[in-house]
């Protein structure tokens, strides 16, 4: 019963997976299959019939002369036969790229969007570990299980479907000749099917889903040796990454045995249940041969019939291996689908600060207001009902109005920062200090978007028109003017013409890496030519391609001399007629000659007015000066 009810959950993961790309363009590629099917499969019945007849004029040596015709016969279903089986993979092939075009998109486009990408990493972060126990690896399960569920996926239909057209055409002709053998062939079938899903059902699925996990495990601990190669070199760390590298070889080679075990019994049965129906049919009907009531003929037809049949009937048995290897993938794709569709719902209908989902309303003031849904959410947490989501609003200044940060996790939500108010003015510029790890990374968060859970209220312009700065810049593989221009496009290009921004290399100092590098050389990974200070300016140069109301920087200029860091605020302070709100979080005392206001968490955790003047603050800590 569990065996039958395993495989109901199955059947209904892989229809899931199947059935969007009905909705697309799955028709043609599936009739085109399907004809190929019907005619490889009636071209070996009819070969079955030429191998009979040339099988008979043999016997009869050559009487009544039909030996030539049955060789021609042969002949000419060949030529026909042969180009059809090499269609084959012309038409699966095409079949497979379309899907998988199609379903990778789709998942590149789900995992992207609404920042689903970062709340999977937020979820693997509650855990603590590299990855959700549940889903692990999200770029392996989009690039190499689809790939591999399309292509297992194909093959096995094919497979599945050819074999029952076979069948039943040789069902036909086993049936005039002895109709208890198909009788035979249907109870042994059904018996070996049982038995083959009750003993390794259970196993093979699960082993094949956590191989390809160990796999992807491994892989990713490569991954990391390269992306941080020059750290490693610099702690000489390679004996610990190799030890590291080698225990997951180890257990993906651990689950290769268990697998090797499971699959040489399985073999055993395989061969067993096929090699002893073999000499069944010629003992059937050797009498009847034997006493002149049959040609022989019919004997060997017979005997590739009942083979067809019992190969068609025991392709469950025969391709457990391939099923189960279809399962594991198509597990692992349907668990981080499913996974995306939860967080792409709990967006709808809790999370907010995106333009997809939001309801609008204008304020008494005429402003555009954009309320979230999550703002009107009521939760149960923890046993205490609470508004535990922040209120985002947009408006032309930055204003926080009690707001109190939360953990993203939802095992734990711990409170962070409670009740932070403070209205930032155009011109005034902020820095916010406090102890390492008080939570000034975590306000910015907050501010920017990434985080939502807590209380309070949280007044800013879009988002598009705020620019966030961390102190090691995200540099994508690309151009120098794709490096300027991000997160926007190149493709505007009167607008970015290569004198405006080689301009802007100029005023953040970094004009020689036009000569070096050229503005448009492509695929150019900038996180490894270039130092972290020279990478901190280029990023200063989005805000100048960008222009933002609202400048954030986290330690954006902490690798930076103290002349560059003058600079790039002279820069930013210049930008729209000096009317840009700086928002710094920083520890070096250089940065208080570029900030007209203080947010002193240390003092707000102690009670105190958290937000005053530079003045004011400067009288307090005259050693910052
Ligand atoms: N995703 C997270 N889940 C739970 N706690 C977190 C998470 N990210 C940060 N924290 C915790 O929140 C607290 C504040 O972190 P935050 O990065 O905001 O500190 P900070 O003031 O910017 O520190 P620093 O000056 O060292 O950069 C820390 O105790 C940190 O461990």
């Amino acid at each position: 019963m569990q065996q039958v009810k395993s495989g109901f959950e199955n059947a209904k993961k892989l229809f899931s997976l199947v059935k969007p790309f009905f909705r697309e363009r799955a028709y043609f590629h599936l009739t085109c299959l399907l004809i190929l099917g019907t005619t490889q499969s009636s071209v070996v019945v009819y070969l079955s019939y030429a191998q009979r007849m040339l099988t008979d004029t043999l016997q009869s040596k050559d009487e009544g002369g039909a030996f030539q015709a049955a060789i021609n016969n042969f002949l000419y279903l060949l030529i026909f036969a042969i180009p059809v089986f090499g269609l084959n993979d012309f038409i699966s092939s095409g079949a497979y790229v379309s899907w998988r075009d199609f379903v990778s998109k789709e998942m590149i486009s789900l995992y992207l969007r609404n920042r689903n990408y970062y709340k999977m990493y937020l979820r693997s972060q509650e855990s603590g570990k590299l990855d959700t126990d549940e889903i692990d690896n999200p770029d392996q399960r989009i690039c190499v299980d689809v790939a591999t569920f399309c292509r297992s996926f194909i093959d096995l239909f094919m497979l599945f479907f050819n074999s029952f057209v076979k069948m039943v055409s040789f069902v036909a002709i086993l049936w005039t000749i002895e109709p208890w053998l198909v009788v035979f062939l249907g109870l042994y079938s059904l018996a070996g099917s049982s038995v083959v899903g009750h003993i390794f059902g259970g196993k093979m699925i699960p082993l094949q889903d956590n191989l390809r996990r160990k796999e992807a495990d491994t892989r990713f601990s490569m991954v990391r040796v390269r992306e941080n190669a020059e750290a490693i070199a610099f702690y000489s760390g390679e004996d610990l990454e190799e030890k590291e590298i080698l225990r997951r070889l180890q257990q993906t080679m651990e689950l290769q045995r268990t697998k090797r075990g499971s699959k040489s019994i399985l073999n055993l049965f395989q061969n067993s249940y096929s090699y002893l129906t073999w000499l069944i049919p010629v003992l059937v009907l050797y009498p009847r041969f034997f006493q002149g009531k049959m040609e022989y003929g019919a004997i060997f037809q017979a005997q590739i019939a009942f083979n067809t049949i019992l190969s068609s009937l025991s392709l469950v048995i025969s391709q457990f291996d391939s099923i189960s290897f279809l399962l594991g993938a198509g597990n692992r794709i349907y668990q981080f689908d499913r996974e995306l569709q939860r967080i792409e719902n709990d967006y709808r209908f809790n999370d907010g600060p995106n333009q997809d989902h939001v309801t609008e309303e204008t304020t008494q003031e005429g402003t555009l207001h954009r309320r979230f849904a999550a703002d009107r959410s009521q939760k149960k947490d923890g046993g205490q009902t609470q508004t535990d989501r922040i209120r985002f609003v947009t408006s032309e200044r930055v204003k926080l109005i009690g707001v109190t940060v939360m953990a993203p996790s939802s095992l734990k939500r711990t409170i962070i920062l409670s009740d932070v108010n403070l209205e930032l003015q155009g011109k005034q510029r902020l820095l916010i200090v406090g102890r390492s790890g008080i939570g000034k990374s975590s306000l910015l968060r907050v501010l920017c978007g990434l985080w939502n859970h807590g209380r309070g209220t949280v007044e800013r312009p879009e988002l598009g028109d705020m620019l966030f700065l961390p102190q090691k810049p995200y540099m994508p593989i690309g151009s120098l003017r794709q490096q300027l221009l991000y997160p926007r496009e190149d493709k505007n290009e009167e607008h970015y013409d290569d004198q405006v921004l080689e301009k802007v290399l100029e005023r953040v100092g970094l004009s020689q890496l036009v000569t070096r590098h050229g503005l448009r050389t492509q695929d150019l990974d900038f996180s490894k030519i270039l130092s972290v200070g020279e990478q901190q300016r280029l990023a200063i140069g989005r805000v100048l391609v960008i222009k933002p109301s609202v400048v954030v920087m986290d330690e954006a200029t902490s690798a930076m001399d103290i002349a560059n860091e003058k600079n790039v605020y002279e820069i930013i302070g210049s930008l729209r007629d000096g009317e840009t709100s700086i928002i710094s979080v920083g520890h070096r005392k250089t940065l208080v000659q570029f900030h007209t206001h203080v947010l002193d968490l240390d003092r707000h955790e102690k009670g105190g007015e958290a937000l005053r003047t530079m003045e004011d603050y400067l009288k307090e800590h005259p050693m910052q000066q």
